[in-house]
């Protein structure tokens, strides 16, 4: 999916959207511009000094014109200034990376960690929409190309105009006739330049989105490599990939083209003017209207105006494309925050951020008067939710949700597939808003708390486990209770706390790996089974020490009997945590205090497993066929290995079925 905003921002606004990360860095900015103007002018000041040699030696040598008293000193004087000039351009030219390049990199550092705390806080719906290479490219190239901006294009692109302009003031005290001369090339080149900026703008933009749908598309072969392998569309992933990788090198190449027409005019035109210059100039020189000195100081300064007139051009296209850059920035940090702590903790984070202000400063302030103590209530109140893409006239996902359960419960909740369930148990801890009604934590509404201290009180488990690439032990712990890890992750109480994780999930199987929970895991936990990585979700939850636990069908990829000794693991540790558990299985279901099941966007019952199977029709459909999945997966579990079944049973350490196969 290619992102393209159709409109770029007004400059005015896309400086000001940027401001925050300059903040600081102004001075030494401003620093760097000077010190590279003076490079610029001594540059110039070269060629004035050739003209005093110049007219010095040719004065003396002219026969019957008197010379200076002693043109040889005249001439190691002008050979000395020309030295110290040299010198001089040379440390001006270092003092301007000096003041610029630290707080270049510093802005770009700034507007990198603000997109990642932006995308933290950004809604799930952001990320459903947004492909992942066009964040990867926003965060990453974009800024790349604003940092090179203000390290070199903005500082340049001043000094170089200013250079340009002193030049032709220095042209025109020179000789007035070549000056114009000179000037009649640059009129059609700024007349070009217009033009230029638009078609510039317009590729750069371009090829920015396609390179962001090509990170989209190598980030998501690698991630689905096994897939492409295992059905054999590697080769059919290489042809998508180079079509897209060709547009690509199309669109650059065009880029390219644009802005070698512009440089070609740039760099064309004063050389053909120069010619005509040579000419005029000898001529002037023979009427008496020039001085040799004057005619080679002209050359020079051409010569030095040359490398600003030719790169004004690139110039102007670097600026354009970090401008492309900021407004792509900017997209996603105006992208607004819709869900949102109530108490603005969430403003007054991003700004501390902007300012870059250690994180956990900002992070730590959230204001719990008036809030309910946490004793695990959870009701839905007439919750009602449509995904945004829902058509006007259909019915929404959740139409009508009235559920409660009292503190300590566990409940299952079942549904036919696409009823709703995982988007029903994703508003407890805010990952999606009701769109009417209300989900209350505590007897609260769940938007009435600040996001930190709600995720702290509701910890939830994904079918699809995701794990960073980190330590087990690091993964578990990710969200435990501070006061537990404020030693580090290593201290007797995050031990203990692991421990009783783990031994809860039935991962015991993290202990019998080589350097045991201090294991890396790969990225994505991909060295792991489905199970395995499942299980480890299901202890980074029960780490947390929630008071409502949200799990959704996190044992789906377990055995019936590895599902079992979880869940009754579960219910044994976790006796004073209420638990909202989706489930598809028979298995699942029987452990849990009563059943709720959702159709057509309600609860339209509510029960202990035998209630529901004595009277509802809706229930004994859903969950035959979750007992046919469950007869499946008990055959092969016999099949495979009947003594870690008696291990699985006896010990919670003990690898279970899932693991023995
Ligand atoms: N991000 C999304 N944007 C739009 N529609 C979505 C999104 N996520 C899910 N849906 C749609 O909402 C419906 C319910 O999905 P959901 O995952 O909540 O169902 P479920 O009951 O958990 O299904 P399953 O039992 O298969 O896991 C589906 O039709 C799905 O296509």
């Amino acid at each position: 999916m290619t992102r393209t905003s159709s409109e770029p921002l007004p400059l005015r606004d896309a400086l000001h959207g940027v401001a925050p990360y300059l903040e600081g860095v102004r001075g030494r900015w401003v620093g760097g511009l000077l010190a590279a103007l003076a490079a610029g002018l001594v540059a110039l000041a070269i060629p004035q000094v050739i003209r005093v040699l110049v007219n010095t030696v040719f004065a003396h040598s002219a026969p019957g014109v008197p010379g200076p008293a002693d043109p040889a000193a005249g001439v190691w004087w002008a050979a000395l200034a020309l030295g110290a000039l040299g010198l001089a351009e040379a440390f001006f030219i270092w003092l301007r990376r000096f003041f610029i390049l630290p707080p270049a990199a510093d802005v770009e550092n700034r507007a990198r960690i603000s997109i990642y705390r932006r995308l933290q806080r950004l809604p799930a719906s952001f990320h459903d929409a947004w492909p992942s290479g066009q964040l990867l490219s926003r965060a990453q190239a974009d800024l790349s190309l604003l940092r090179r901006w203000i390290a070199f294009g903005s500082v340049m692109l001043v000094v170089e105009s200013v250079t340009i302009v002193v030049g032709l003031v220095l042209l025109f005290t020179m000789s007035w006739q070549l000056a114009l001369l000179y000037l009649v090339a640059a009129v059609p080149i700024m007349i070009r330049s217009f033009r230029f900026r638009n078609d510039f703008r317009a590729a750069s933009r371009l090829s920015q989105d396609q390179a962001g749908d090509l990170a989209t598309t190598v980030e998501e072969s690698v991630h689905g490599i096994r897939v492409l392998k295992a059905f054999g569309r590697g080769p059919d992933a290489l042809e998508g990939f180079r079509g897209e990788a060709e547009t690509l090198q199309g669109t650059e190449v065009h880029k390219a083209a644009v802005l070698a027409q512009f440089t070609g005019l740039v760099v064309a035109l004063p050389e053909v003017v120069l010619g005509v210059a040579l000419a005029l100039g000898v001529y002037l020189v023979a009427v008496g209207d020039l001085t040799v000195g004057a005619l080679a100081a002209y050359f020079a300064t051409t010569a030095v105006l040359s490398r600003p007139v030719e790169g004004i051009g690139q110039l102007m296209g670097m600026t354009l494309a970090a401008k492309t850059g900021i407004d792509r920035h900017l997209e996603v940090m105006r992208t607004p925050v819709v869900i949102a702590s109530p108490t603005g903790t969430d403003a007054a984070e991003e700004q501390a951020t902007s300012r870059a202000v250690a994180s956990s400063e900002a992070t730590s302030a959230v204001v719990l008067d008036g809030l309910p103590p946490s004793s695990g209530r959870l009701a839905f109140r007439h919750a009602r939710f449509a995904y945004p893409d829902t058509p006007a006239d259909a019915a929404p996902l959740l139409a009508d949700v009235d559920l409660e359960l009292v503190p300590g419960e566990t409940m299952a909740l079942v549904g036919v597939t696409g009823s709703g369930k995982s988007t029903l148990v994703q508003l407890v801890p805010r990952l999606q808003d009701v769109t009417g009604g209300a989900v209350e934590v505590d007897g609260l509404d769940v938007r009435e708390y600040p996001l930190e201290e709600l995720r702290r009180r509701v910890s939830i488990a994904f079918e699809d486990a995701t794990l960073f690439s980190d330590t087990i032990r690091a993964n578990v712990l990710l969200g435990a209770p501070a006061e537990a890890i404020a030693d580090g992750l290593d201290s007797p109480a995050a031990e203990e706390l692991l421990e009783t994780a783990l031994d809860t999930a039935q991962a015991g199987f993290a202990k019998g790996l080589p350097e045991g929970v201090d294991s890396e895991i790969g990225e994505e936990g991909l060295s792991l089974s489905g199970g395995q990585r499942q299980r480890i979700a299901l202890a980074r939850a029960i780490a947390a020490r929630p008071a409502i636990l949200v799990l959704d069908d996190p044992l789906s990829a377990l055995d019936v009997r590895t599902e079992e000794a979880v869940t009754a693991r579960l219910r044994q540790v976790l006796a004073g945590t209420t638990t909202l558990i989706v489930a598809h299985r028979p298995s699942t279901v029987a452990l849990a205090d009563r059943v709720a099941v959702l159709e057509g966007g309600v609860i339209v019952d509510v029960g202990t497993h035998a209630e529901l199977l004595a009277r509802s029709a809706a229930y004994r459909d859903i969950i035959t066929t979750g007992a046919q999945a469950d007869r499946t997966l008990e055959r092969f579990a016999d099949a495979g290995d009947a003594a870690s079944h008696a291990d699985a049973a006896g010990s919670h350490a003990a690898p279970t079925t899932e693991d023995a196969r």
